[in-house]
């Protein structure tokens, strides 16, 4: 009698814990199955990392990539929807990170503080026919609020920006941290990380390798020709008849488009770019633990041509884009797709920046 009593008592401590309203404080709680009087978990060392965006296509995959990632010790889910729903899921697997889910713009500040990495795939995702750039009107108005929250709550967290266009909503969160005072060059990184992962697939295809033993560097922005390939500089050295380097270069600035059309309307890379994203967060945060020789491509702050922001290889570190490489020797198909990056992505940095500054 005893024992079952104990029983209804746990089961009513339970339930009462997973009522449907939604706070922080009641997630913490449940991440623990709402026993007060269970023993403490978690406490694995390791780097606090937001999702903003997490209920999405990308958010929800990266959820599930990013709690198996033994450097993350605590895992803050955050959308405007869904975000309960996603988090109990993920929060049942054995892995060490602790996760807490965070549901709509009052509960934003409390998902921000404290973090050492912020994630943000939040945004609307292109259909056929549409460019990235036709997704500036409703995403950079999200990543200006998000980021003014970042800028209030974790101003020295390294920023991974996801939503598009990428070309832009990086130079919006550089204004938005400019303006509050917090801004740190080092720190903001546009994910251009899956241009990568296609780049060395796509070209392992064609030389008939292992794609893992395949590395493109791909400079420039993220959007059709602001994509560059330098498929002179590939590794291993390999050269290229005239048709492949158009195939390969096509095929890279496309990516995307490929992935939109295939979905018909479903929306735009989720999988891939879960992956990605992923896999560049892991290397900030090896970046952020010390380890040396992280190298990955980025659209980040840049001296590297004349333009403010431009994707090439960084070196990731304790402070986040401790170096940025320049682009070494470049062929004349590749300095004539540079000139053709470099004039539109003037462009589109500059609709950034006035998107802030008006
Ligand atoms: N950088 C890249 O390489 C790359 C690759 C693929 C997709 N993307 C971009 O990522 C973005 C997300 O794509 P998706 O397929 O996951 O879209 P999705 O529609 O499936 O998910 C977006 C999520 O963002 C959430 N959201 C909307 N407004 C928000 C806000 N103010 N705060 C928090 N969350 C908010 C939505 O509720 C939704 O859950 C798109 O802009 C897409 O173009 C970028
Ligand atoms: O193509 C898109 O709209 C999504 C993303 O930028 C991609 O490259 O897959």
């Amino acid at each position: 009698m005893e024992f079952r009593g104990d029983a209804n008592k746990r089961i009513a401590m339970i339930s009462a814990h997973l009522q449907p309203s939604f706070t922080p404080q009641m997630e913490a709680k449940n991440s623990v199955m709402g026993l007060e009087s269970c023993r403490a978990k978690g406490g694995n060392p390791g780097f606090k990392v937001a999702i903003l965006g997490a209920a999405g296509g990308i958010g929800q995959s990266l959820s599930l990539l990013m709690k198996m990632n033994p450097l993350v010790s605590l895992l803050h889910l955050y959308d405007v929807v869904n975000a309960p729903g996603v988090t109990a899921d993920v929060s049942h697997m054995d892995t060490g990170a602790v996760v807490r889910g965070f549901l709509g713009a009052k509960q934003l500040e409390d998902a921000l503080t404290g973090m050492d990495l912020v994630i943000i795939p939040a945004g609307v995702p292109r259909k056929p026919g549409m460019t990235r750039d036709d997704l500036f009107k409703i995403n950079a108005g999200i990543v200006k609020t998000l980021c003014e929250g970042v800028a209030k709550c974790c101003p020295n967290a390294i920023v991974n920006l996801i939503s598009n266009p990428v070309n832009s909503t990086v130079a919006i969160a550089a204004e938005v941290f400019k303006k509050a005072g917090t801004y740190d060059p080092k720190k903001l990184l546009g994910v251009t990380t899956l241009d990568v992962a296609r780049a060395n697939t796509f070209v392992a295809e064609v030389l008939g390798l292992d794609p893992r033993e395949v590395d493109v560097p791909v400079v420039g922005g993220h959007a059709g020709v602001t994509i560059l390939p330098l498929l002179s500089q590939v590794k291993p050295p390999s050269s290229f008849t005239p048709s492949e380097i158009e195939y390969l270069t096509n095929r890279i600035q496309n990516g995307g488009t490929e992935v939109v059309e295939a979905k018909a309307g479903a929306g735009s890379a989720t999988l891939s770019m879960a992956y990605a994203a992923a896999k560049f967060a892991d290397a900030c945060l090896r970046g952020l633990r010390g380890d040396a020789n992280v190298i990955e491509c980025s659209f980040v702050a840049s001296q590297v041509t004349e333009l403010a922001f431009f994707a090439t290889k960084v070196r990731l570190g304790r402070t986040g884009a401790e170096e940025v490489f320049q682009l070494g020797p470049l062929n004349e198909y590749e300095r004539v797709g540079l000139e053709k990056a470099k004039e539109e992505l003037a462009g589109s940095i500059q609709k950034g920046v006035d998107f802030i500054r008006k």
